[in-house]
């Protein structure tokens, strides 16, 4: 994989021009993407910019992410050729930021369930997960160092964990959803996807003007809890043994390591997410179900006909567990700096009818904290399989800083 840290450096000691770097990346996508279909369209006129700390720096742009340059089609035949007029505001801050945006990556069908075509890199049978299909694919491939995704259940860090790479979610609306197709405004979340944390800490710095999110050389060992989730149902071997590797490796790096059980309220949210989801769905895609029916895609045409019975009521009910979950979590996150959970049930499932559960994702979603991906083991098949760290609302620093503890300790 190409890591972002590693271009920066040798972009700032003159080692690498920026124009080469990205005439390396676009060698990278000419000779993988046939076989791996991680793009839905390239820029063959962007050019490297000379200035800024993402300056040489190839991006990938989900496409329900609203380009300027590129059309935006939502990976729906109902937007096919759709040109936006204005560049979302995360695109434009990663062009501020001096980054080229090389091309739009696949997506499932409005982030939602209907899978894309795209293959896992690190195998061709299995899918490379949903709905940030593209992006996880093109980093993992080597052929991007960033992409953008967004996650409303489990797009960002599932995606990440099947393709073996660092994803972060970060907090809600650190980063703005303006310009991005609205699926749920409670759960949509923007979030990058890099070879390494260290990596995708340095892009989010770079595109937010935080210098804070940036990793520091030496990391302190952190407060862990671990998150089983039990109320999710029990992941497969290979998730069950990435959980248990990552604590281990934490703890023998000096992390204290404990399991803490989730408040029931929490739980509740967990069951409650679909909710929130489909309510805020129906509203979000009022106009493609009600006027392009036909049109649809058929498995969230068919989840939009199942849930179109939910009421102001439910929704308002949902809401109210979220808000008490929320706080509750809160104080669960003063009794340790992170929590680490399972980032998926496993491995990447076979074939590519299903992007996979987002059963361990989506609760963090709603509670809009901050998740980092950590790539822990290879399963059957090579098959990567991560685990998530998890920090308060707020605190990305911690997350990202705390994975970076854990992705280290995993190397030793
Ligand atoms: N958009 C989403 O997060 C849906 C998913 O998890 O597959």
């Amino acid at each position: 994989m190409i890591s972002l840290a590693d271009l920066q450096r040798r972009i700032a000691s003159g080692e690498l021009s920026t124009d080469a770097a990205i005439a390396q990346t676009r060698d990278a996508i000419a000779a993988q993407d046939k076989a791996i279909g991680a793009f839905v369209r390239l820029d063959e006129t962007a050019r490297a910019q000379q200035a800024g700390p993402l300056r040489g720096i190839a991006v990938g742009i989900k496409d329900i992410i609203d380009t300027a340059d590129l059309p935006t089609e939502m990976g729906a035949a109902i937007y096919r050729g759709h040109q936006p007029r204005a560049d979302a505001p995360v695109v434009m801050a990663l062009k501020q930021a001096g980054a080229t945006i090389i091309g739009k990556t696949t997506t499932t069908a409005f982030a939602a369930n209907d899978p894309t075509a795209t293959l896992n890199p690190h195998n061709h049978a299995h899918t490379p997960g949903g709905s940030s299909s593209g992006s996880a694919a093109a980093v993992a491939a080597g052929m991007i160092p960033l992409a953008l995704g967004t996650q409303t259940g489990g797009s960002v860090i599932r995606p990440a964990s099947f393709c073996g790479v660092a994803a972060i979610k970060p907090s809600y609306r650190l980063l703005p959803t303006v310009g991005v197709k609205c699926f749920s405004w409670t759960l949509d979340t923007v979030g990058l996807f890099g070879a390494g944390v260290r990596d995708v800490a340095l892009g989010l710095a770079a595109m937010t003007r935080r210098p804070e999110l940036v990793v520091p050389s030496k990391v302190s060992a952190p407060r862990i809890g671990v998150a089983t989730q039990a109320f999710a149902g029990s992941p497969e071997p290979s998730g069950a043994e990435a959980l248990q590797k990552a604590a281990r490796a934490a703890e023998q790096a000096g992390a204290t390591v404990r399991e803490l059980a989730m408040p029931e309220i929490v739980a509740e949210a967990w069951r409650i997410h679909p909710v929130v989801q489909e309510f805020e769905a129906h509203q979000s895609f009022a106009w493609e179900y009600g006027q392009n029916y036909d049109a649809m895609p058929p498995l969230l045409r068919g989840r939009l006909d199942e849930s179109k019975g939910g009421t102001p009521a439910e929704y308002d009910a949902a809401m109210d567990v979220t808000l008490r979950a929320r706080q509750a979590l809160a104080a669960v996150l003063t009794e340790v700096d992170v929590l680490v959970t399972l980032s998926a049930p496993g491995a990447a499932p076979k074939g590519l009818a299903s992007t996979g559960d987002p059963r361990y994702n989506r609760l963090w979603t709603l509670m809009g904290v901050p998740c980092v991906n950590v790539p822990t083991l290879t399963a059957e098949g090579g098959l990567p399989v991560g685990v998530t760290v998890i920090a308060g609302f707020g605190d990305d620093a911690k997350a990202l800083a705390a994975a970076s503890f854990v992705e280290d300790a995993l190397k030793r």
